[in-house]
């Protein structure tokens, strides 16, 4: 297994004070920031685009952003990402015509291949790309919006994938997204994931330095299970 992730999406976060907030969030501990793209087509909200990608790292910002991108179509928009320091481009399948196409086209523009799967999406949609990918997103809420409640049935899914990442050999990163809390980020750690997304349960903490802390200990404590 890889070191533990914590990758605070943003979304929940103060837009306006956005800069500041990534910042404070990176002092506090996160390692990465997660960069979630929705497009009001693909899914039922609207945020952020390249623009405010490329303005967190004119503002300084040089832990990698992890781009979640909840669009359709997605080919299009990789090229902007990139040039924009997108560190990580995921991508839902359902939303491409030619998967194996976009994850040719993230990594022929430098950056990191994820694809992303839906509660309801399954593993087997990974079967022919699984050698090809960087990173494996597993939705344990429904995408579009945050403050929602894990899917507890990603459980199973988050232990099936990490068998899948272990027969390749490869240093594949399973991440987590939706509902993850300091208390039940032992559990899904014990599942495998080695990176999680969390977002409302950071941003609404009093204390980011100490959720975040607590988090990466309740991992630990999974891994050890
Ligand atoms: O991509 C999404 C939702 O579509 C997530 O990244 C959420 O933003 C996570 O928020 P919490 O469930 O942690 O509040």
């Amino acid at each position: 297994m890889q070191k533990t992730v914590i990758a605070p999406s943003i979304l929940s976060a103060d837009f306006a004070r956005l800069g500041e907030e990534v910042a404070n969030i990176l002092k506090s501990g996160a390692d990465w920031i997660h960069f979630d793209v929705m497009d009001n087509h693909y899914v039922p909200n609207l945020t952020i685009g390249p623009m405010v990608c490329k303005a967190l790292r004119d503002y300084g910002i040089e832990a990698p952003i992890d781009v979640h991108l909840m669009v359709e179509p997605v080919d299009r928009i990789i090229p902007d990402f990139a040039k924009a320091g997108a560190t990580y481009i995921s991508f839902h399948p359902e939303a491409s015509k030619h998967v194996d196409r976009t994850i040719a086209l993230i990594k022929e523009h430098g950056c990191k291949a994820g694809v992303v799967l839906n509660p309801a999406t399954p593993v087997s949609v990974l079967e022919y790309i699984i050698d090809k990918v960087d990173l494996v997103l597993l939705m344990s809420v429904n995408p579009g919006f945050g403050g929602q409640s894990f899917i507890p049935s990603t459980l199973l899914k988050c232990q099936q994938v990490r068998e899948l990442i272990d027969q390749t050999g490869r240093d594949i990163r399973l991440e987590i997204d939706g509902g993850v809390k300091v208390d039940n980020i032992k559990e899904i750690a014990a599942c495998g994931v080695d990176t999680f997304v969390a977002g409302s349960a950071i941003f609404n903490a009093e204390d980011y330095q100490k959720t975040i802390t607590e988090m990466k200990a309740n991992a630990e404590k999974g891994y050890a299970q």
